[in-house]
């Protein structure tokens, strides 16, 4: 079985890499970085290392690499060729990939009309859907009508913490032992990937909003916080106790929001939420607060980690949501300058100020209670 999967990076070889591996698949990754790519081709395998006492490894093997910005010819041809095409390149290229992904599907089509699947593996809500749109923009209307038939775009959550690796061999990955993948089956063409790691549901928008409002939600109050108050990591914002008490009453917040909206148990959404924050304080991961704080605009969207738990709290219990109201005014504080979408925001604040800044990019209206609540933690 052949896999292709574009973004050879952190969680592209630290998780999905390596389940497809352990499934049987022989994966080519796609990547823009052509170090990385060389590398793949070079040494054909990588190390996953757990973050445990006992850093128990896995040796990738049945991987290779193409360019897909400079070798676009191989690229489409792994994708006529492949089984199963899957992402991580971040929500922001899936628009960046979708040309090249139309055109593999049409050179596909050409020699075979066997069903494929192409699954993203973004932190967002309905990722393969949103790269469906992209890719169908560069199809004709007849190829849509066919090409909707016989491939699916399922949509999925992904989770497992890989922060930004410094190993000396730079395909080795340090990850987390904690991981889920669960893919919606609404959408799946020819049948379920045989891969052991997915779990696949009838519906995911719970699944999807229960870890991105639960694990991204606590994950973005460290990471702001933490950037305000000038630590380096996630575990050290931890230790700060306002951190972690806000921290842990925004996930109150977002908890209710979800208890709401799903019916969740309360105990067991409890525990949920302790055993994420002990994710997030494994001693054996030093997780940079600006890898995580990163792309302070996406993560300020309407149905983003921050705005919509926090709307969502805010009309279900008709008090606006104080504590994720901080917790975005410290985002709309992040001024990290390696950060393009942070410097981004900051220029858009000081030419529009706060209010229409919150309007624009988190489509937040003045008269909405939240937008009082944020702007109340904010200088006038
Ligand atoms: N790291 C995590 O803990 C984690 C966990 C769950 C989900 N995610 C999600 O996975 C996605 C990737 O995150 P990451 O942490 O692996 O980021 P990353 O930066 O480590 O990897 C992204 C990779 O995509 C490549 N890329 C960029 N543009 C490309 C293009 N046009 N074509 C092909 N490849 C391209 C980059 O070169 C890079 O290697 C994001 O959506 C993220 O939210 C990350
Ligand atoms: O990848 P982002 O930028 O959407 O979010 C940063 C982190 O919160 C994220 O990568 C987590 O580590 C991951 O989602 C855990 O599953």
């Amino acid at each position: 079985m052949k896999a292709v999967h574009f973004g050879a990076g952190n969680i592209g070889r630290g998780f999905i890499g390596a389940l497809l591996f352990e499934a049987g698949y022989e994966t080519t990754f796609l990547d823009v970085n052509d170090k990385l790519i060389q590398a793949i081709n070079d040494q054909k395998q990588y190390h996953v290392a757990l973050a445990t006492d006992e850093k128990e490894e896995t040796l990738v093997q049945n991987v290779s690499g193409i360019n897909s910005a400079s070798d676009t010819d191989a690229a489409i041809r792994a994708i006529s060729e492949a089984d199963l095409v899957t992402t991580a390149v971040g929500p922001n290229i899936l628009q960046h990939i979708a040309k090249l992904l139309a055109e593999g599907l049409r050179k596909r089509y050409e020699s075979n009309q066997q069903p494929l699947n192409i699954i993203a593996c973004e932190n967002m809500i309905g990722g393969s859907s949103a790269l469906k749109e992209h890719v169908f923009t560069y199809l004709e209307r007849a190829e849509q009508t066919v090409f909707s038939e016989l491939y699916g775009f399922p949509d999925a959550a992904v989770d497992r913490i890989v922060p930004n690796q410094t190993h000396e061999d730079m395909l080795r990955v340090t990850v987390e032992p904690y991981f889920e993948w669960v893919v919606e089956t609404a959408d799946l063409k020819g049948g379920q990937p045989p891969i052991p790691g997915i779990k696949y549901v009838d519906e995911l928008r719970p699944y999807i909003e229960r870890k991105l409002f639960t694990v991204n939600t606590g994950h973005a109050a460290a990471a702001y916080l933490g950037y305000l108050k000038g630590y380096s990591t996630i575990n050290e914002a931890l230790q700060v106790k306002s951190i972690r008490a806000m921290l842990q009453g925004a996930l109150k917040e977002s908890g209710e929001a979800l208890i709401r909206t799903y019916s969740f148990d309360r105990d067991e959404h409890a525990a949920y939420i302790e055993r994420i924050i002990q994710r997030f304080e494994n001693p054996h991961i030093s997780d940079d607060v600006t890898r995580v704080a990163r792309g302070p605009i996406r993560k300020l969207g309407p149905n983003d980690r921050l705005i919509r738990p926090a709307k969502l709290y805010t009309e279900a219990t008709g008090e606006p949501a104080g504590q994720l109201a901080y917790i975005i005014s410290a985002a709309l504080k992040y001024n990290y300058p390696n950060d393009p979408e942070a410097m981004e925001l900051q220029e858009q604040i000081k030419q529009h100020g706060y209010q229409k800044t919150l309007e624009t990019i988190a489509e937040l209206p003045a008269s909405h209670p939240l937008t009082s609540a944020i702007l109340n933690y904010l200088p006038a």
